[in-house]
């Protein structure tokens, strides 16, 4: 269970996270949504404790994660992996050299030095990057992917940290639909299958209602909505959206329709 107690930031007189108080239980797939600078990325990268919280606390199975240091800091970063939008791949790195850097924390400084992997590493990379359908590519260079194949990479690199949780921060926002969907159902699949809790900021809302169990709605730093998808409200997407950001409030009420009627599809599937 991860507990986020009254989790504040503040950027000069700002709050771009106001006293957010969550509970997360291991294994929930949970979507983050709310627009452009509704404070998502602030609250996922104090999670890592990329950015150091202004006050409040982040416990984790009893452990207050807001005051650690050193070796525990770089331990709780390795138990929350990082998937960002542009992947952060080392470029001219090959595929499987970019999948070993989620090993590092693994290994003592001075291994680090050294710059080898061993085998186990080896097979745990090649293992991570056969279950993204990546394997084939594993010696080509990073920059000569596709983003939807570099995402794929970034995930695999991700989980061969051996994470507890998966923290990823818009990780469709740079991909066409198509592979949009070949992530999603990745990050699905390793929350189903290896019980990884996934806390996803996404801005569309559609793709968040298909994929999470639960939606967590933030708006000006603050959490408005905290429910299963289907009960997303239109007033509460309007409020999330607001009314004059016409073109993504429009896209989000349209969403709901669609969740709406799909919802409706699936209770008259049951009936028959
Ligand atoms: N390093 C910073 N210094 C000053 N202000 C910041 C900093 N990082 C974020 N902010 C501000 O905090 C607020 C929340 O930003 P944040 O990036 O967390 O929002 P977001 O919901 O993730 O938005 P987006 O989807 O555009 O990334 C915004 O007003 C932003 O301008």
């Amino acid at each position: 269970m991860l507990r986020i107690e009254a989790l504040t930031k503040r950027f000069g007189d700002k709050n771009a996270v106001d006293t957010v108080s969550l509970s997360i239980p291991k294994g929930e797939m949970v979507g983050v949504i709310g627009r452009s600078g509704a404070g998502k990325s602030t609250l996922l990268r104090m999670l890592n404790r990329l950015a150091e919280p202004t006050s409040g606390r982040i416990v984790c199975a009893e452990q207050d994660v807001t005051g650690l240091k050193g070796a525990s800091l770089r331990r709780w970063r390795r138990d929350t992996a990082m998937i960002f939008q542009q992947f952060n791949l080392v470029g001219r790195l090959d595929v499987l050299t970019n999948v070993l850097l989620g090993r590092l924390n693994h290994r003592s400084a001075a291994l680090t030095l050294v710059k080898s992997f061993s085998e186990d590493d080896k097979i745990r990379a090649i293992a991570a990057l056969e279950r993204l359908d990546m394997g084939h590519l594993l010696a080509q260079r990073a920059e000569t992917l596709s983003g939807g194949q570099q995402q794929r990479v970034a995930i695999a690199r991700a989980l061969v940290q051996e994470p507890q949780i998966i923290l990823a921060d818009e990780p469709i926002a740079s991909l066409d639909p198509r592979n949009t969907q070949v992530v999603m159902d990745a990050l699905f699949r390793i929350n189903r299958e290896d019980g990884i809790t996934v806390i996803c900021n996404l801005h569309d809302l559609d793709i968040a209602a298909k994929y999470c169990d639960r939606l967590i709605g933030m708006s000006a730093g603050k959490v408005v909505f905290d429910d299963v998808p289907q009960a997303l409200t239109r007033e509460v997407a309007a409020e999330l959206y607001g009314i004059e950001a016409k073109d993504a409030g429009a896209e989000a009420l349209d969403a709901l329709d669609a969740i709406a009627a799909s919802e409706a599809k699936r209770a008259r599937q049951k009936i028959a």
